[in-house]
């Protein structure tokens, strides 16, 4: 009986990774025949999984396109070098963005409606909107509901304040693209969709790890300087998020002291051994000495802001009565 139910399990467990796993295959085969296609490949991809928005009147009853078009989009995208990412992302941008011809009609229809009844304005008002969502929005958020696909987005801004801030495209198509990408991030990476985590020696080693390579401020030099920051007399939290596991999105470190220091080198290069216990009579202050953000695509969310935020009242809240 062991034996027939661990087959059964077996083969409920494999269906849907198999499934998943053909869809991955067919992803792949159809993405490397579209790069060979250059910038005709670009705009059929395009034109083929970036679906059209629905009518206002059909728009809550539409299927969402199959799952395969977000993560065709996704390993083409991956598949391209910068600067045809460029490229893509231009036409992407100017081509399946918002379609302004009918945002005029609409607009010119609600001027119309200006002495009609309240329920009528608000309808058109309500129409207007949903016009003036562009194309790529949609793509966007279906993207965010396949595995990796909010990582790939927040990556994808990346890409995007880099064009814009090394000038390698000025279109006001580009701008736009950036802007529905940092309102749908905002809000994904909300407050309430946060969790604040504190890290210690005991935490995973590739949390660890990649504290110890994401630290801008204060170089993190070895494994025992690592362990020191996690150690006594110091806290590191962190905000993670259930779309991005093991991805610590900002990070900020406290120290504990007596007095408030009046140079850092005090903080980063002089500790307490590492095996003392806190004694908490000798905590008069925490100090935020560092905070780094991980992630380039979420610059302008604040999560830092937050964090810091969350963090004073964490500590405040545990007894201590600091000095911040
Ligand atoms: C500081 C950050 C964690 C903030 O990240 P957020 O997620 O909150 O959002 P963000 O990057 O959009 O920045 C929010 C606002 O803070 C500003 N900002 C960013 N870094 C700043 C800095 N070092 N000093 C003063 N302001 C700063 C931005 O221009 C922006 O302003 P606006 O909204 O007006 O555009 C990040 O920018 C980052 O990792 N920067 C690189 C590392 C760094 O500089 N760390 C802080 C060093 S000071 C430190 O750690 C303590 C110390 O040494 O005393």
């Amino acid at each position: 009986t062991g034996l027939v139910r661990f087959i059964c399990c077996t083969v409920s467990l494999r269906d849907p990774e198999m499934i998943s796993y053909a869809s991955d295959v067919r992803c792949r085969r159809r993405y490397s025949t579209h790069i060979r296609g250059g910038v005709s490949g670009m705009e059929e991809i395009l034109s083929r999984v970036v679906a059209p928005l629905p009518s206002y009147e059909t728009r809550d009853k539409s299927p969402p396109p199959p799952e395969t078009n977000s993560l065709e989009f996704m390993y083409f995208y991956k598949s391209l070098d910068k600067e045809d990412k460029l490229c893509f992302l231009t036409k992407l941008s100017q081509d399946f963005g918002v379609d302004h011809k009918s945002v005029s009609e609409l607009a010119l229809k609600l001027l119309d409606t200006q002495l009609r009844d309240l329920a009528t304005i608000l309808l058109a008002e309500d129409r207007l909107r949903y016009t003036l969502t562009p194309r790529y929005k949609q793509l966007f958020s279906h993207i965010s509901r396949v595995e990796g696909g909010v990582k790939f987005l927040v990556d994808l801004r990346a890409d995007v304040l880099e064009i814009i801030s090394s000038k390698a495209s000025d279109s006001p198509h580009i701008r736009d693209l950036n802007g529905a990408l940092k309102s749908l991030l905002s809000e994904w990476f909300s407050v309430g969709l946060l969790r604040l985590e504190r890290i210690t020696w005991q935490s995973p080693c590739e949390i660890l790890q990649k504290i110890s390579q994401y630290e801008a401020v204060h170089p993190v030099r070895n494994w025992t300087d690592l362990k020191r920051r996690v150690g006594p007399y110091r806290r590191c939290y962190a905000f993670t998020h259930a779309a991005m596991p093991g991805e610590p999105l900002v990070v900020l470190h406290v120290a504990l002291t007596e007095d408030i220091s009046d140079n850092i080198q005090s903080i980063v290069r002089e500790f307490a051994t590492l095996d003392s216990d806190e004694d908490v009579n000798k905590i008069n202050s925490a100090i935020f000495y560092s905070i780094s953000s991980t992630q380039a695509g979420l610059q302008g969310v604040e999560l830092g802001n937050v964090l810091i935020k969350r963090v004073v009242c964490l500590l405040g809240v545990q007894r201590y009565s600091y000095r911040y």
